[in-house]
């Protein structure tokens, strides 16, 4: 009989007896996974290889082999389990209620992700490609990085899973064989993101009623730094490169400053992109500069943000960066997190004077951009469906894109507030007096009403979103205390 190599080679997770309730739930769980596991496992070598089914049972395989059965014990009411405690945390499919619980999962489900992975990859008759082995084990090193209780790193280690299965989903990345597969870069997704931001910045620049001014625009971009150890670090950096070739391509001038550059092949390349354009690169910002800059692009810090200050040269480079904006009263723009701001908590620092003019959060709007003041766009328009629907990302959080637009100003309730607060009283004034907006909207058949209609729910239902999150993470953080 052929064994599953997983239940074999890797011990049990070990530790506290679980209790009567528990032992019944995980009996069924067991049973249930262990049936799944040999289904897939002959199925597996009639899918063919290479193939997204064959990725995804594969993945299916791992998933079922992390089914959680430590928690009851220790439940509270931050569980994220499905079908128990609060609703799913948006952005995770679960995480276990104890950290032990969290760290022994983490530790065995990666080990035996690595033993599914290579197991198939060497014994399969039509040969997986190890790169897709390794693929699987990071997508789920970073699901069970949050399996554990809800921090303030929630958010950042949610979006690094997501990240890390967008960046290994085939045909973004994985094709590409940059470098060595397991540092291939999300070169694609980071090509799109540096797109969305370039029209982002775009469209502020010119106005929103299309009167362009004729002046040719320019724009500061300061890139973040990189690093050789780490698959995906660096990558706000490289949104950046990105947006200012882009922006040059759009007809603007752009200068970049990147103090700390890259190793990487793909980070090289971008850099040897925009000096064929001939934008200016530096190591400094220029803060002496006689230049006239109509926006300065931050695109230090994203989500991988460690909070508790910022090393050199990026403090000096934040600091400059803000009295150059303040000096030329340049549109401050922030690339998916503002640098120095905490991905959940935002603006740790008790107000650093960092506050950007204007966020364009990418893929979906993290915690943090609930305290952010001003503009708001979504850009990144990458996420399938599927994935979406996966990681729980509702539909206020990704608003539907216009046409083959690559970024979409989101109403923020914080922005303008006053106009804003206005329009959205006589929108309820108008419901309230029985003369439903919807009804005339779909008597009228206008576009344009709807779209406001739509901007209107999303930026309400964004709103409790953001609410009901942060009311979790203050809960969360005075638990852990
Ligand atoms: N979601 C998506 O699908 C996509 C996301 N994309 C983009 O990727 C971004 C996330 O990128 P990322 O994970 O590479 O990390 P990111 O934040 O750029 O840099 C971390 C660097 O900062 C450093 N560092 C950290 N703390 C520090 C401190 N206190 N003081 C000083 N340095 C500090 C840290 O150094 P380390 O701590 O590792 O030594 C590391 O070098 C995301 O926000 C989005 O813009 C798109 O490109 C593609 C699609």
């Amino acid at each position: 009989m052929l064994v599953y190599p997983g239940s074999v080679f890797w011990p049990r997770p070990t530790g506290r007896p679980r209790p009567p309730q528990a032992l019944k739930s995980s009996f069924f769980v067991t049973i249930l996974k262990y049936l799944l596991t040999y289904i897939s496992f002959y199925l597996l070598p009639i899918v063919p290889a290479g193939t997204e089914r064959r990725s995804h049972l594969i993945s299916c395989r791992v998933s079922w082999k992390c089914l959680p059965v430590d928690s009851p014990s220790t439940g509270r009411a931050g569980d994220k389990q499905p079908g128990r405690g609060s609703p799913p945390h948006p952005y995770s499919s679960y995480a276990p209620s104890s950290g032990a619980a969290a760290t022994r999962l983490n530790a065995c489900v990666s080990m035996k992700a690595l033993s599914v992975s290579v197991f198939f990859a060497v014994t399969s008759p039509r040969r997986l490609p190890l790169s897709s082995a390794f693929a699987q084990l990071n997508i789920h090193r970073h699901r069970l990085k949050s399996a554990r209780p809800a921090t303030s790193n929630d958010m950042e280690t949610d979006a690094a899973a997501l990240d890390a299965e967008l960046m290994s989903t085939p045909g973004f990345s994985l094709e590409q064989r940059v470098d060595s597969q397991l540092r291939a870069l999300s070169a694609q997704l980071m090509e799109l993101a540096g797109l969305s931001v370039a029209e982002a910045v775009y469209d502020v620049l010119s106005g929103h009623e299309g009167k362009e001014d004729q002046r040719k625009k320019h724009v500061l971009l300061v890139c973040g730094p990189g690093r050789l150890q780490h698959v995906h670090k660096g990558n706000n950096g490289g949104d950046g490169l990105v947006a200012a070739r882009h922006l040059v391509h759009f007809g603007f001038d752009a200068t970049i400053v990147y103090p700390k550059r890259s190793p990487k092949q793909h980070f090289i390349n971008l850099v040897k992109q925009c000096e064929d354009l001939d934008i200016p690169i530096l190591d400094d910002v220029p803060i002496d500069s006689t230049q006239r800059f109509d926006s300065v692009v931050d695109a230090i810090f994203g989500f991988s943000f460690r909070s508790g200050g910022i090393r050199e040269p990026f403090a000096t480079a934040i600091v400059n960066l803000v009295e150059l904006q303040k000096k030329q009263d340049a549109v401050l723009v922030s690339v998916d997190v503002p640098s120095g701001w905490d991905v959940d908590g935002g603006d740790l620092t008790g107000g650093a004077n960092f506050h950007p003019d204007v966020l364009i959060s990418l893929t979906a709007p993290k915690l943090s951009a609930r305290q952010f003041v001003g503009r708001h766009y979504i850009g990144g328009r990458f996420l399938p469906p599927a994935l979406a629907q996966r990681y729980n990302i509702k539909f206020y959080q990704m608003p539907s894109y216009a046409g083959c637009k690559q970024s979409i100003e989101v109403m923020n309730a914080n922005q303008d507030r006053a106009n804003w607060a206005q329009a959205y009283q006589d929108y309820l004034n108008e419901k309230e007096s029985g003369n439903a907006r919807k009804e005339e909207i779909s008597c009228t058949d206008s576009s344009d009403s709807s779209r406001v209609d739509e901007e209107e729910d999303w930026a309400a239902a964004y709103q409790a979103y953001c609410e009901e999150k942060e009311k979790e993470f203050f809960e969360n953080t005075a638990n852990e205390n």
